[in-house]
């Protein structure tokens, strides 16, 4: 039965997707075999393993969006008959293998945001200074740094709800940090304002907001999660390498009057997001929870067990899966900023190419695998009931 609520049942539930750091990797297009075919060389695939004998040339003069250590890297990985070929023969020819992982326009789009953050990170002046170096008891309560000290499974739940499994909620930050953040995202805007810059919006989906990693914030943002986010999820989200998040897009989102008034129905372009209410006084904007599913099931139908509305208080964090659909119920008065951080992990992203069985946290997989098991179970019953005669024992 499908038990969608209102919000969620016209459209298909869509991947928010953020300009995130660049460092997704397209698949290839087509074989790598141009390269080969310009020059000369036949044999053209890479080998899987690297040749450990092999010494690589110095690349240290080769500027470009690769470091020297890819092609000194790489360049283990030859065709044998290209191993002891010129240098720019085989400097080419990884160019050309590596231009169809990172295609050009995915680089150009890369290259942009690169200075665009330069150009802010020059020119803005930020307003409250402390906030760009971690500060832990400035910013997180009291209670919460001590559940991440103790670091078990034991002082994270002392602390967290779990409404539903996979979700869960606690007090977080510091009303003194919430109200600092504020007070930067509103100088950034009113500066983006008054440079005439134009100011990249936080994902797909938001017209408003703003990326905190693109005015000087990244790296503080990256020790929160490393420090603060990485011990919970290490924990609570094993299964979609919450203990292998390694980069992060982190944003805030603004809704209310001449802002974003709802958010559609949705996954996250993340393995883990942590949300958090910064203020300042709002209601409606709830938080609509439908279910974990894999890419293959993400239109699939909810189950009761799986809904459930969560109500944000400034302060408050919700962790959850980044698969988990949900969405965001209009704010109906009043402003809503919320701190996004979409946790990644480059590890899991990788192996998921390579995973055949079905995912383990997927709703809709283990519900097909249970229909499986007891379809089966009924089965061998009947089987066994007509050899016995039909009779019960
Ligand atoms: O508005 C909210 O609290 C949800 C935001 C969200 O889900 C997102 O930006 O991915
Ligand atoms: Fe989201």
């Amino acid at each position: 039965m499908a038990l969608d609520g209102p919000a969620e049942r016209r459209d298909e539930v869509q991947v928010a997707m953020g300009n995130g750091n660049g460092l997704a990797l397209a698949q290839p297009s087509r074989p790598a075999g141009r390269a080969a075919a310009a020059t000369g060389h036949t044999d053209r695939r890479l080998r899987p393993n690297p040749n450990a004998e092999h010494k690589p040339q110095d690349y240290s003069d080769v500027r470009g969006e690769y470091a020297p250590a890819v092609y000194s890297a790489l360049e283990r990985h030859l065709p044998p008959s290209l191993l002891d070929a010129d240098r720019d023969v085989k400097l080419q020819f990884m160019r050309d293998i590596l231009a169809r992982y990172w295609p050009q326009g995915e680089r150009n789009k890369v290259q942009r945001h690169k200075e665009y953050r330069q150009r802010i990170l020059h020119l803005y002046k930020p307003l409250h200074e402390e906030l760009y170096n971690m500060h832990p008891s400035a910013f997180f309560l009291p209670a919460f740094l001590e559940a991440v000290k103790r670091n078990s499974e034991e002082s994270f739940r002392s602390i967290m709800k779990e409404p539903i499994p996979g979700v869960y909620s606690f007090a977080m930050l510091q009303p003194t940090f919430c109200e600092m953040l504020l007070e930067e995202v509103e100088n950034f805007e009113k500066w983006v304002h008054a440079m005439k810059f134009k100011i990249m919006r936080p994902n797909t989906m938001n017209k408003y907001g703003a990326v905190l990693d693109d005015f000087g914030l990244e790296a503080m943002l990256n020790q929160f999660m490393e420090q603060f986010i990485a011990p919970i999820s290490r924990v609570f989200y094993p299964e979609v390498g919450g203990g292998t998040l390694d980069s992060h897009h982190a944003f805030v989102v603004e809704y209310g009057k001449d802002r974003d008034v709802e958010l559609g129905f949705h996954v996250d372009d993340s393995e883990v997001t942590l949300n958090v209410c910064l203020g300042k006084q709002f209601s409606g904007g709830e938080l609509y929870f439908r279910g974990i599913r894999c890419e293959n099931h993400v239109n699939s139908e909810t189950q009761h067990e799986e809904m459930y509305d969560y109500t944000h208080i400034p302060g408050q964090a919700v962790l959850h899966h980044g698969r988990h659909r949900h969405g965001a119920r209009a704010t109906s008065s009043g402003l809503r900023i919320n701190l996004l951080l979409w946790c990644r992990s480059s590890v899991f992203r990788e192996m998921k190419k390579y995973q055949k069985d079905f995912p383990s946290w997927c709703g809709e997989c283990q519900r097909g695998k249970r229909e499986r098991q007891s379809q089966c179970v009924k089965a061998t019953k009947m089987a066994f009931l007509r050899g016995s005669g039909g009779a019960m024992i």
